[in-house]
């Protein structure tokens, strides 16, 4: 098992809890698509799995390590050796190029694979826009970016809060299928939000949040 959620129990300070009792297991290589109102607490619940928040109680195991035993040090460690995100608004680094960005986790995190990165550049259309600025791109060549970026490290488990939510039809049904089928080859797991039923099913599971539970 890659991600283990088991009883989980979050509340933002002042409010009612957000997420209650929430159980939820991955295994590695799994596509899961998690659904749910606005406001559900699908992104709170995809930020506690990434390890980029902390929860009241229960227990998040990732990869063999139980998130409440790490403190904020640990936890970035472990986010930065496993996972990766990609979010509706792209999130690009408007200041570095196309090149850069691609670069960018992966070089920090110590596992820029020249060759790896040169391979997912050309799968994702972005052999020839190496030198542009995240400005001067498209909706959908920002959110290919984005897609390159995350798996150039290799994650063990990508992370996408509605990552098709800001693109038209076309755009969004390319790069949906550019990232699955990246996901799928290099074995990443996959713990996607979505409002869409099409893009669920398209998913190997469907979870979905309601009243603070997965139901
Ligand atoms: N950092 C925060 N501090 C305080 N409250 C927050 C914070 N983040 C989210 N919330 C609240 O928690 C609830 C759940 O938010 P969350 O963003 O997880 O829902 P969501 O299901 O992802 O919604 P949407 O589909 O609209 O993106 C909301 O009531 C929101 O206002």
């Amino acid at each position: 098992m890659l991600l283990s959620i088991e009883h989980v129990r979050k509340a933002y300070p002042g409010q009612r809890p957000v997420l209650q009792d929430v159980s939820l297991a991955l295994d590695h290589g799994e596509t899961l698509a998690l659904t749910g109102e606005s406001g559900s607490g699908k992104s709170t619940l995809l930020n506690l799995a990434g390890a980029l928040d902390a929860f009241d109680s229960g227990e998040i195991t990732l990869d063999g390590k139980a998130l409440s035993a790490l403190d904020d040090t640990g936890r970035a460690d472990l986010r930065r050796d496993r996972v990766a995100l990609v979010f509706q608004q792209f999130n690009l680094i408007p200041s570095l190029t196309v090149g850069q960005n691609l670069a960018f986790h992966a070089r920090l995190g110590g596992r820029l694979d020249k060759a790896w990165l040169s391979e997912l550049s050309h799968r994702l259309g972005l052999a020839d826009l190496h030198d542009r600025y995240p400005e001067n791109l498209s909706g959908g060549q920002q959110q290919r970016v984005a897609i390159g970026r995350a798996l150039a490290a290799r994650p063990k488990l990508l992370l996408a809060d509605e990552p098709t939510g800001n693109l038209d039809e076309n755009a969004s049904r390319e790069v949906l299928d550019l990232m699955l089928e990246l996901v799928r080859e290099t074995g990443a797991a996959l713990l996607l939000v979505t409002h869409s039923v099409e893009i669920a099913n398209r998913l190997d599971r469907r979870a979905h949040l309601a009243g603070g539970k997965i139901t």
